[in-house]
């Protein structure tokens, strides 16, 4: 499903989140959103995903989600989101309960949506027995069991340690490969879009506009270091400034 954004403008009481967003996403795209700190990057999210109401502009879906998608869109959240006294496996079947399905089709795609996470054998296991690399694996299993046809993912890595990160960007990308669907993926974080992206879009400073596009020509499976050096090294000189400013704002009210 492609989408379309057009003039998404939003305010919050007095303040001016985001300013006219223009965008267009292919299906199957998946595209990175970076800016400073507080320059709308979840409530753009929000917008896509119908949490928030725009105070202007549109979110447009073009063509239809595929056959076998029970939900247009769904978030994985920084956060996990999980319930403590479910186990995996029931954590990942909670988003299929607003649904009508046989029971043999329930459970044929809370396995799929396991083993596609690398957690096929964890299925019994209760969150809290998880490390957070495996509890974010269990909140991306529960937004693909419904296959959507756009996964909004909101710093998804950025409660995770350094390495268990890296872990996860090589199977977001082994996710990738297997899935189809269309993603918007905000971040802080540099290495996470230059490696997981197609295109990423760089935000300015509240009130959040889009300053650049940069596609990223690099193959997927040719992301490690050396080869999006230069395209991170583009993506900082793009915020620095901002992101310095951002940071030593004073909060008033
Ligand atoms: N519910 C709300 N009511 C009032 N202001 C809000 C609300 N949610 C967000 N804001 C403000 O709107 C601006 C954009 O917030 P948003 O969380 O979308 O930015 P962000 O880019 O995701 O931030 P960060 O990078 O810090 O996560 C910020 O200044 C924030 O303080």
């Amino acid at each position: 499903m492609d989408l379309r954004l057009e003039g998404i403008t939003h305010h919050y009481d007095g303040l001016l989140a985001l300013d006219g967003i223009d965008l267009a996403v292919r299906d199957g795209e998946t595209v990175a959103i970076i800016g400073p700190s507080g320059c709308g990057k979840s409530t753009l999210l929000g917008i896509v995903g119908g949490l928030l109401k725009p105070t202007a502009g549109r979110v447009v879906t073009v063509g239809a989600p595929r056959a076998d998608s029970l939900n247009p869109f769904t978030y994985v959240f920084q956060d996990f989101a999980l319930l403590p006294w479910r186990t995996v496996a029931a954590n990942v079947a909670l988003a299929l309960e607003h649904h009508r399905l046989p029971r043999a089709e329930r459970q044929a795609r809370v396995q799929a949506a396991l083993a596609l996470t690398g957690l096929a054998d964890f299925a019994a296991a209760l969150p809290r027995q998880l490390s957070g690399g495996m509890r974010q694996r269990v909140g991306i299993a529960r937004a693909l069991v419904v296959r959507p046809a756009v996964l909004l993912l909101d710093e998804p890595l950025s409660a995770l340690d350094a390495q268990t990160r890296e872990l996860l960007m090589e199977d977001l990308l082994a996710i990738w490969a297997r899935e189809r669907s269309t993603r918007l993926y905000v971040t802080h974080n540099l290495d996470e879009a230059a490696r997981l992206a197609d295109r990423v879009v760089v935000l300015s400073r509240r009130p959040g506009r889009i300053r650049e596009i940069v596609a990223i020509d690099v193959p997927l499976a040719e992301r490690s270091g050396p080869a999006i050096a230069g395209v991170r090294e583009h993506l900082w000189a793009l915020i620095r400034d901002e992101a310095r400013d951002a940071e030593r704002e004073v909060q008033h009210g």
